[in-house]
């Protein structure tokens, strides 16, 4: 269980007003923290003395939280504090620990809880698993393990290569022009959601997951995926992400570059010789023979290549824990993950 902090302040005592606020602060609490409802169990509300005429828990009703229970306090009266004020405490049925809580001021409330507003000392900030590792180690698998044990969003980086690389596509922008690439970038409303079937990738309204699985498609996101202009905006993007909601994130860089302050860094790792072993297996699933030999060969290259590029090296950062899947399968390593993030929270 985690319990999330909110307050807004109201400009008048009018029902309106008070609905208003209190729905604007809820929703608010509902994206930063990427809520589903039914994770909601309940929601404290107390309202300052001066706000008299609607109680905050009409707002979390029509919001569609029905099935929680609401309760409405007034709050204690002290002398000169921060009038016209509704605060909440959100109950959330969630593992996480509570330093993944999200906390919401808004408005004048903001005062309340400067250091929260500031993002000091990691206060508020929403949890952060950082997996980073070679090609072929099983970063994605355990990535959407650890996120659907969490309840929390995986952020695909690769998938939003493929939208981008979607988008160019259809809007026939040159894949060779990186600043037209950024700009593309900028219009696409690429959107990732988190929803009871897994994540779901929009491009605006309309959603791509299945479409960005295309082949033509992949091979274009790793065109589009050079380009240092499109790299930095992704990179914003990604943090954008990671800022408002907890988030498991997996790629080359996200502990050294993208997320240098996630609650856990993951290196995952296998030997050369088993990560071959896994390709030679999947590509035998597809009718294709290949030399075991020439696979380890390839994915050792492959290794060098990423560690020697120079924009997103492959690298271990110092404060990441080195995990060797390779004697492990994919739900062993999901384990291992969650108990390391346990001992961190603690
Ligand atoms: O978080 C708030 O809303 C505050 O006003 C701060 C604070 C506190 O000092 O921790 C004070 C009064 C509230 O009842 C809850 C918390």
């Amino acid at each position: 269980m985690i319990a999330i902090r909110g307050a807004i302040t109201v400009d008048a005592n009018t029902r309106e007003a008070i609905l208003q606020e209190t729905e604007a602060l809820l929703k608010e609490i509902l994206e930063r923290n990427s809520l589903e409802r039914e994770e909601i169990v309940g929601i404290n509300f107390t309202a300052t003395r001066d706000l008299t005429a609607a109680y905050p828990a009409v707002a979390a009703r029509s919001l569609g939280l029905v099935d929680c229970s609401l309760m409405c306090f007034q709050e204690m009266h002290v002398e000169n504090s921060l009038p016209m004020c509704i605060r909440a405490m959100v109950l959330v049925e969630r593992q996480t620990g509570q330093k993944s809580a999200a906390h919401v001021y808004m408005k004048e409330a903001r005062r309340l809880r400067p250091d929260l507003a500031s993002g000091e000392a990691g206060a508020g900030r929403p949890l952060a698993v950082a997996i980073d590792g070679p090609a072929g180690a099983g970063k994605s698998t355990v990535a959407k393990g650890v996120a659907k044990r969490l309840g929390i969003i995986y952020v695909d980086t690769g998938a939003m290569y493929r939208a981008l690389a979607l988008h160019c596509m259809e809007q026939g922008v040159d894949l060779e022009d990186g600043e037209a690439l950024a700009k593309a970038l900028d219009r696409s409303g690429i959107r990732l959601e988190h929803g009871s079937d897994g994540q779901r990738v929009f491009l605006g309204e309309r959603d791509v997951t299945e479409e960005i699985r295309r082949e033509d498609v992949g091979n274009n996101a790793s065109r589009v995926s050079v380009h240092p202009d499109v790299r930095e905006k992704m990179v914003e993007m990604q943090q954008r992400i990671a800022g408002s909601q907890a988030v498991v994130m997996d790629g080359r860089d996200i502990g050294t570059h993208v997320l240098p302050d996630a609650t856990l860094k993951v290196y995952l790792t296998a030997s050369s010789l088993v990560r071959a072993q896994r390709r030679h297996l999947e590509l035998q699933a597809k009718g294709m023979e290949r030399r075991l030999d020439l696979l380890v060969e390839e994915i050792e290259e492959r290794d060098r290549r990423d560690m020697e590029r120079e924009h997103a090296p492959l690298r271990q950062a110092e404060d990441a824990v080195l995990l060797d899947a390779s004697d492990l399968d994919a739900e062993q390593v999901v384990e291992r993950v969650l108990s390391l993030l346990e001992r961190v929270e603690a």
